[in-house]
């Protein structure tokens, strides 16, 4: 990992209070996230729901920087548009989710958005082998997706892998799932420049008392300054 590449930070606002989504999303950035991460969930690709592209464009507004969206939905094709007007900065589709992710690819950077495709822990590294012109971000798993709040599975051997499959295009490697100062650290070594954590980020801190996403988010950051070069 090259020094001209800066460790992001994305809290996922899946461990944020639903109720309150756009104070939320304001009061994490103010506290020195880097990206919003939006988690987006059908109870078909994963066996949870969350919330869609209305959500998505009630929240842009409150966004200063980057919104970036996982869809964890399939079908995925006819819902680009939606999540492109809605206003995310990339969109990220599973790879798992259909047997034309180069089709979805193309369409999410015709739509202007930045492409993202996303592995489960199941997947290996060799399934985006022949996307990886297509792609902006690559998403690793490090939970089964649906849910918040999971242990961390150690994928840092697929991260390796990716990182040396992208060699110097600019593609980053987002890690999503479990992510705290203890795990953190095991994925930034292996090469990941994106960070999504919830739980991690949001704990002990609401939008009245936002000092403890601040804390939280430079606590990963400390964590990852000795092994992310
Ligand atoms: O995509 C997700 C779940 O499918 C979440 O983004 C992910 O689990 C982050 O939450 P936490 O940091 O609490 O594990």
């Amino acid at each position: 990992m090259t020094a001209h590449r800066p460790l992001l930070i994305a809290p996922s606002i899946l461990a944020a209070d639903f109720a309150n989504f756009g104070a939320e999303c304001a009061a994490v950035e103010a506290q020195g996230a880097d990206w919003i991460h939006v988690d987006v969930m059908d109870g078909h690709f994963v066996p949870n729901i969350s919330f869609g592209a209305a959500t998505c464009a009630a929240i842009r507004p409150h966004i200063k920087g980057v919104m970036d969206v996982h869809l964890m939905i399939s079908p995925v094709d006819a819902y680009i548009e939606d999540f492109a007007r809605a206003g995310a900065d990339f969109i990220t589709a599973h790879v798992e989710a259909g047997p034309h992710i180069h089709r979805t690819l193309q369409a999410i950077r015709a739509s202007g958005a930045k492409a993202g495709v996303a592995l489960n822990p199941g997947t290996p590294a060799s399934a985006v082998a022949d996307l990886l012109d297509l792609a902006d971000l690559v998403c690793v798993m490090t939970v089964n997706p649906g849910f918040g709040g999971q242990k961390f599975i150690d994928m840092s051997a697929k991260v390796k892998t990716l990182r040396e499959m992208i060699g110097d295009r600019p593609i980053h490697i987002e890690i999503d799932g479990g992510v705290d100062p203890v795990t953190a650290p095991i994925v930034a070594a292996a090469g990941a420049d994106v960070l999504v954590a919830g739980s991690a980020v949001f704990r002990g801190g609401s939008v009245s008392d936002p000092a403890p996403y601040g804390t939280n988010i430079r606590a990963i950051r400390e964590a990852v300054a000795g092994v992310y070069v």
